[in-house]
């Protein structure tokens, strides 16, 4: 996707921005477009709070001037606005593609309302082409990685269950993690999948992200599409 549809997508999104909300602020190259125009309408004036879902876009917004706060002084949100690797038409997402899945979703969940930014490819009939990233905790990791496999076997996994790695050493998350990537291809039932993974001992999170998100602005060459969905 092009930067500039990135930021086609994240400009529609700033447009719900309202004086005196209360933002949660994504994670990615999307998002980060998202950061950037918001930095510029705090310039001009506008008053707003955001908590970020990641220390690399709390860096980001600091050096923004935008005024940060934490889900402990503000528990609700009025709006976020984040990316995805992918998105079906009910507007169920995967997440977690650069690591941020658990304060994604923590941040999300606080919302009132959660919107996506993306561009038309990250839209697909069945998710699962991205391998749906894990996020779990360095104990145990073997018996918790042979718990995640017969989960990702059982629902039809085609492919390996994977540690994402930073070069030689494994890739740590935010909150002191690892992620299993589990290839599947296709996700035929990503609710119980969900529910599957949540049971598992070990397991923080998961990028699926299932009716917590209402609106997409989905950039495409030919303008921005948007999908509504009034149950997210
Ligand atoms: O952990 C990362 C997040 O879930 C991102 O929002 C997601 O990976 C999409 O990122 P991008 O906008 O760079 O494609």
């Amino acid at each position: 996707m092009s930067e500039t549809l990135k930021r086609e997508a994240a400009a529609r999104a700033i447009e719900l921005v309202e004086p005196g909300m209360r933002l949660g602020l994504g994670t990615g190259s999307t998002a980060r477009h998202f950061v950037a125009l918001l930095g510029d309408r705090v310039r001009q004036g506008l008053h707003v709070v955001g908590v970020p879902t990641s220390e690399e876009t709390r860096a980001q917004a600091e050096a923004e001037g935008i005024r940060l706060t934490t889900l402990d002084e503000t528990p609700r949100l009025d709006l976020t606005v984040d990316g995805a690797d992918e998105l079906d038409d009910r507007l169920r997402l995967i997440k977690g593609g650069g690591g941020a899945l658990l304060r994604e979703k923590i941040v999300a969940a606080a919302s009132a309302r959660m919107v996506v930014i993306a561009d038309a490819s990250k839209r697909v009939a069945g998710l699962g082409r991205f391998p749906l990233p894990v996020e779990v905790v360095p104990f145990g990791l073997a018996a918790t990685q042979a718990a995640v496999e017969k989960i990702a076997a059982h629902f039809g996994s085609q492919g390996a269950v994977t540690l994402r790695r930073a070069g030689a050493v494994p890739f740590v998350t935010d909150g002191g993690h690892y992620i299993l990537d589990i290839a599947f291809g296709v996700i035929h039932e990503p609710e119980t999948l969900a529910t599957a993974l949540n049971a598992v001992p070990g397991v923080m999170e998961h990028g699926l992200f299932i009716g917590m998100c209402s609106t997409a602005f989905l950039a495409t060459e030919g303008g921005v599409v948007v999908i509504e969905n009034s149950a997210g």
